[in-house]
């Protein structure tokens, strides 16, 4: 495999050069999305007193345990009323049931509430006609949170669950890890963009746009900056002008053409330089390093080859800089559904359709796999992981698939 890079220790390299961002207060209604920045401990008891699950009467259980008759029910004095909000002031002794409201804390002296269903209430009395087990509709105290635990531990991404237990916690600012900015460039004289005048005899360039939603997908904030000409001066002008962002993704300009000259940018730039023919397909030659302390990644101008080493290194260490626990797409084993065979050297990244067949995860390829093909990003909903060494894999063997979106 001699001069081919393998992707994990690539990767090895982008994760070690990447720092995770710090920290800002955000409002819980901005919350969304964002990875959390502290633990988050529980202040106090979740529900903080025993209170009712249903409507209905707190009673003493030994009052009502009998066998019940519809001719025998059990008969009791209602001595107060308790709305969600309000708390007893009395205690329910013998004989006695306070009439209590779901959510409402279950008072003194009672040790179970019956469902007004099971009873027929009068204005001072109350008859039950169906026994319950004893603690029946009582949540108790810290059923769901208790004091002092830590309920949701830094780096969890947040989605509607956690926001409600945060409110529940009382926290309408959270401190979550600061967003990647990435600033992201094409390169080529062949490229216009989406806001130019239609010339056929140019390419519109997808791979901001592309590499922008990738961006956005991971949590980060997409600058685009636009296109640049194939010189050096234009290519270390637009590279400035990104050096105040995280990380500086360019597309183009990588491979050993005679205007490719993002790696002599890049040497020009900043120390500390790779240059690598990655072992994988598509996406085989990468430019990486740091400029001025800010990740800078050469993607190769392939649209697909440009999606698939974003998603592998880029998108990657975006996840390490904003504080994810995650780093990497999960994955799934599925059996794959067609022949394929490649030269055992590289690690193949086949754009992949999951799907649920017959109780079990099934993969095939969206088609043609050339660098070009972008329908085959647009068909996938996962990649198709071949390692480095496998030469063949046959109908029904089981392959690992990078999950990129919902499996149907
Ligand atoms: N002699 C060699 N030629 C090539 C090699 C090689 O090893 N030796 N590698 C090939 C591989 S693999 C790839 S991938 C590409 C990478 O090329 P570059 O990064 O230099 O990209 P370009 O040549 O500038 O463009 C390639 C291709 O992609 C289109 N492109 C570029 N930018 C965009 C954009 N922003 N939006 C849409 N499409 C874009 C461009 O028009 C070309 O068609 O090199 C192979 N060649
Ligand atoms: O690496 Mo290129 O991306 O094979 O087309």
């Amino acid at each position: 495999m001699s001069g081919l890079t393998l992707l994990r220790d690539a990767q090895k390299i982008v994760l070690d050069a990447t720092t995770t961002l710090g920290c800002e207060k955000v409002s819980l209604l901005e919350a969304i999305g964002r990875v959390l920045g502290e633990d988050i401990i529980a202040p106090r008891d979740n529900p903080p007193w025993n209170n009712s699950a249903m409507d209905g009467f707190a009673v003493r259980w030994d009052d009502i345990k009998k066998e019940h008759e519809i001719t025998k029910p059990a008969e009791l004095k209602i001595i107060e009323d308790v709305a969600a909000g309000a708390v007893a002031t009395k205690s329910v002794g013998p004989g006695e049931a306070i009439r209590i409201m779901t959510g409402a804390p279950v008072p003194d002296g009672a040790d179970t509430v019956v469902r007004v269903e099971y009873t027929e209430p009068s204005e001072t009395s109350v008859r039950i006609f169906q026994p319950e087990p004893k603690g029946m509709n009582i949540r108790p105290k810290g059923e769901d949170v208790k004091e002092g635990e830590c309920i949701i531990s830094k780096g969890t991404q947040l989605g509607p669950g956690e926001i409600g237990m945060l409110a529940i916690l009382a926290k309408s600012f959270v401190l979550v890890h600061q967003r990647p900015r990435v600033a992201i460039l094409s390169t080529g004289d062949e490229l216009a963009d989406l806001d130019e005048k239609f010339d056929e005899n140019k390419i519109v360039n997808s791979n901001s746009y592309g590499i922008a939603a990738g961006v956005q997908e991971a949590g980060g904030i997409p600058v685009l900056l636009g296109i640049a000409k194939d010189t050096p001066e234009s290519l270390k002008e637009k590279i400035s002008q990104g050096l105040g962002c995280d990380i500086i993704v360019l597309s183009g300009g990588v491979s050993m053409g005679d205007y490719d000259f993002t790696k002599v940018v890049f040497g020009e730039l900043g120390a500390d330089m790779h240059f690598w023919k990655l072992a994988i397909r598509p996406g085989q030659p990468l430019a990486f390093g740091k400029i001025q302390g800010k990740l800078a990644f050469g993607l190769p101008g392939n649209p697909v080859s440009s999606m698939v080493t974003f998603e592998q290194l880029v998108r990657v260490a975006m996840m390490k800089m904003g504080g994810h626990r995650q780093l990497y797409r999960p994955t799934v084993n599925a059996v794959f559904k067609e022949k394929f065979s490649k030269h055992p050297d590289r690690r193949h990244f086949l754009r992949g359709i999951v799907a649920h067949e017959d109780g079990q995860l099934t993969v095939k390829t969206t088609g043609p796999q050339g660098s070009g093909i972008l329908t085959s990003m647009v068909k996938a909903n996962g990649l198709i992981d071949v390692a480095e060494e496998i030469e063949k894999v046959n109908p029904g063997d089981m392959v690992k698939v990078q999950v990129l979106s919902r499996i149907t």
